[in-house]
């Protein structure tokens, strides 16, 4: 075999290759000072410019006092700045909530435009490395807007063109400690919109109470608790299934105990009936009268699950052809399936046909009782696929507190931990606090479920909630 003679040399890196033994480069050109201070004054023009549309009220403001000092002197101007501040007192006083939306949170938002956002928008986004280089130019996505809400900071931004919402998203957690807020989450408005929310403080730092017992219930939206933006939330049970994650102690607990407590008065009439299997008889117990059917071995509950697969056949033969969609009656309730610690029977038990009867049960469950009004509402510890290979036929799911970051995307999907559902790093001091995805939205909400205490149970299972008052 034929060898070159120079197989083997070190190449020396500056050589120049045969085909570039021309170099070209730019010629540095000095740019003269008078260019250098136009575009200085150009900058100060411009921004002279858009201040009074970026900020008409503060510039109206200093604009009106010096008119008046100019005009009549500074006794004048004192006078007309006492007026005011009595007119804004009056107003704080009387309409505190539209003076709250229309001064004291814009005043914030433009105060930490300027304060937070402006000042460390550059240091912050280069060390993060949202900037961009582009002949040696730095592009960094601009701010459009900043508006506060009672407690959070809501970012409008502009990202740079040829970058994805997801370079953002990737950078979360880099931002909320850029910014000093406990967090961040992406909203992505259309192309190159995106708006970055940062919580000035946690909302969901108090524990919630057993919430009223509605009056009527709506399976769709059963009042469960608090979301992060003080709206409350509601958890859809009918028409779908449920899968509650979250390590031991992290509240798994209060949420089923708030879904329970929600259908109440649908329980009493009889149009809703609750299914539980309780292998750790710990949890469910408590509240047994409640309960239409009750499981707390292995067996049991695999004859409570296959109970319920054969009532949901029946209930499909009858609709076939006559009815698509299952309305609650006395007849026919709404009946939902909670099982604790669904893994017991599904890899825990030791007898293997029970965890095959299990399984098969709660996939033809999950799979077909959604248009007969039957769902599941599970609790599990560990979300991993040996553990329960089911998980994807839960619709809905809620991540309490996690072991691993890993199993946030294990829980609510492909990216949840991008967009800010860093539900491995919920406080062990905050049982409830979860992350859950609300339809229509790919961006995770942060929720806290109100406790459901056992004097709260007991009231409950004594039938106190009758006619559907406040238990
Ligand atoms: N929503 C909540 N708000 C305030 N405290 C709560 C809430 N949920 C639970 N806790 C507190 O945390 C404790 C543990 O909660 P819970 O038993 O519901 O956890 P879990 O996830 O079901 O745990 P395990 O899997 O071990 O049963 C409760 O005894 C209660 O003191």
């Amino acid at each position: 075999m034929l060898r070159s003679r120079n197989a083997g040399a070190a190449v020396q890196p500056t050589a120049p290759v045969p085909a570039q033994t021309v170099r070209f480069s730019t010629p540095v050109v000095e740019t003269p000072g008078i260019f250098v201070l136009a575009r200085w004054i150009a900058r100060l023009v411009g921004l002279l410019v858009r201040l009074p549309v970026r900020f008409p009220v503060a510039v109206g403001t200093a604009a009106v006092s010096v008119a008046v000092w100019h005009a009549f002197g500074w006794v004048a101007l004192a006078v007309v700045w006492t007026v005011a501040d009595v007119g804004l007192l009056v107003w704080w006083r009387r309409w505190p909530s539209s003076f709250r939306r229309l001064v004291a949170l814009r005043a914030l938002a433009a105060w930490r435009w300027v304060w937070v956002y402006r000042r460390h928008w550059q240091p912050v986004l280069v060390v993060a490395g949202l900037a961009e280089s582009y002949q040696e130019r730095q592009y960094l996505p601009r701010i459009r807007r900043v508006t506060c809400s009672a407690w959070s900071d809501r970012v409008r931004v502009r990202l740079v063109a040829g970058t994805a919402p997801a370079d953002v998203e990737q950078r979360v957690t880099e931002l909320a400690h850029g910014f000093g807020a406990p967090s961040c989450r992406v909203t992505v408005n259309g192309p190159r919109d995106v708006v970055l929310e940062f919580p000035r403080f946690d909302t969901l730092a108090e524990p919630i109470g057993a919430l009223p017992v509605p009056r009527h219930v709506d399976l769709a939206a059963l009042p469960a608790g608090k979301r992060e933006d003080g709206a409350p939330w509601r958890l859809r049970l009918h028409g779908t299934h449920v899968l509650t994650v979250g390590v031991t102690g992290a509240g798994k607990g209060s949420v089923i105990w708030s879904a329970v407590r929600a259908m109440l008065p649908a329980i009493e009439d009889g149009t809703a009936q609750v299914w539980a299997v309780d292998p750790k008889r710990m949890e469910l117990s408590y509240g047994r009268s409640l309960f239409a059917e009750y499981a707390d071995t292995g067996e049991a509950a695999v004859g409570l699950l296959e109970a319920a697969v054969s009532m949901m056949q029946d209930r499909a033969a009858r609709y076939a052809g006559k009815q698509r969609v299952h309305t609650p009656t006395e007849a026919d309730p709404f009946v939902a399936v909670v099982v604790d610690e669904v893994a017991f029977v599904t890899a825990y038990h030791p007898d293997r046909d029970i965890r095959r009867r299990a399984e098969n049960a709660l996939a033809t469950l999950t799979s077909q009782g959604r248009s007969v009004g039957v769902s599941v509402l599970a609790a599990l510890q560990d979300p991993r696929k040996e553990v329960l290979n089911l998980r994807n036929l839960f619709p809905d799911k809620i991540a309490l507190r996690l072991d691993e970051a890993s199993q946030v995307d294990m829980v609510l999907g492909d990216g949840a931990r991008e967009r800010g559902a860093n539900a491995h790093l919920i406080d062990p001091d905050l049982p409830g606090v979860a992350f859950v995805r609300l339809e229509g939205s790919p961006a995770p909400v942060r929720v806290r479920a109100a406790f459901v205490s056992d004097a709260d149970i007991d009231a409950m299972a004594g039938g106190c909630g009758r006619g559907g008052g406040a238990v």
